[in-house]
């Protein structure tokens, strides 16, 4: 069987769980076999940058760049990113054309000197490198000490055997795809612990106007999650520019209406401000880009220029 379609996806064990995993729906969908698709495995920067935080190192289009040069150049016909990994800007002539049904958003911790962030001991060390964990984490639990961790999940939970550290946060999605949940000791709860605009979604990027792409594509697209990701993403986009503090943000669907929740976060955890919004899930990028005008007006400029 020819190829028809060739997957582009990034080399480690998450990526290509969520490409195989697009790959399986769009077999089932369409009645393919398994050799009608190739997964074309794309070493990106963000795999290749493992001594300093990704904020420093120029964020998130770290993880995409080398995939879209990809698709750009048709060597690929399609992409599988996590949307958490997305930049709010994609590049001229791609977009993403479809997202499968969400899995829990919430981030799981993974203890080894307690279960919970609560009962860790005084001082304790947690590994993270995402700013927003972070904050989070010090919001909670001023006294612990927040070590940086990068790499896959996998080394991070090698580092958390290696006693580097207390403890870690990872998102649920990520451990479940890869079949890790056993290790999760507690999961964190959306009010306190709010995750990051698109967590828990696989999205797949495409050429605008790729007739085969999208025809293939609309099998599989879950309508609740775009809406919930173009909500997130219009609420990010709206304040990433300009906002040096983490963002969250998180919009559930129920009977075509959307509830999202976001919040802004000072980096050691001291300030913060939240919006919550209501309205018809149709009009997701509406209310994401609204939430954001809220919590800017509640923050006050200032929030915005202090934490450089
Ligand atoms: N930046 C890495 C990354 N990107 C997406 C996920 C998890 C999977 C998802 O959110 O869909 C992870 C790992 C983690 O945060 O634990």
């Amino acid at each position: 069987m020819q190829t028809i379609l060739r997957i582009g996806t990034r080399g480690s064990p998450l990526a290509l769980a969520q490409a195989h995993e697009t790959q399986a729906r769009l077999m089932a969908a369409h009645g393919l076999p398994a050799a009608a698709f190739e997964v074309v495995v794309i070493s990106t920067s963000g795999d290749r940058i493992q001594d300093r935080p990704l904020s420093e190192a120029g964020g998130k289009g770290l993880f995409t760049k080398e995939i879209e040069e990809a698709l750009l150049a048709r060597r690929i016909d399609i992409a599988v990113h996590s949307s958490k990994d997305m930049p709010t800007q994609l590049p001229d002539g791609l977009e993403l054309s479809a997202f499968l049904p969400r899995e829990d958003a919430r981030d799981a911790f993974v203890g080894k000197a307690a279960k919970t962030i609560a009962d860790l001991p005084q001082g304790a060390k947690v590994g993270s490198s995402s700013l927003r964990r972070q904050a989070l984490i010090r919001r909670m639990r001023p006294d612990l000490d927040v070590v940086m961790f990068r790499g896959n999940v996998q080394t991070r939970l090698r580092k958390l055997d290696e006693g580097v550290a207390a403890g870690t946060i990872l998102a649920h999605a990520g451990l479940k795809r890869l079949g890790l949940d056993h290790v999760i000791t507690d999961l964190m709860p959306l009010d306190i612990f709010p995750p990051a605009p698109g967590q828990g979604a696989i999205c797949i990027e495409s050429r605008i106007g790729d007739r085969d792409a999208d025809r293939m594509l609309a099998a599989i697209h879950d309508v609740p999650t775009g809406q919930a990701l173009a909500c997130e993403r219009a609420f990010l986009a709206a304040l990433d520019g300009s906002c040096r503090t983490p963002i969250a943000g998180h919009a559930v669907i129920e009977a075509e209406r959307l509830s999202f929740a976001g919040l802004i976060i000072s980096p050691d955890g001291t300030q913060s401000h939240t919006v919550e919004l209501q309205g018809p899930a149709r009009d997701a990028a509406r209310i994401g880009a609204e939430a954001a005008g809220t919590v800017r007006a509640k923050a006050g400029e200032k929030f915005f220029d202090g934490w450089a």
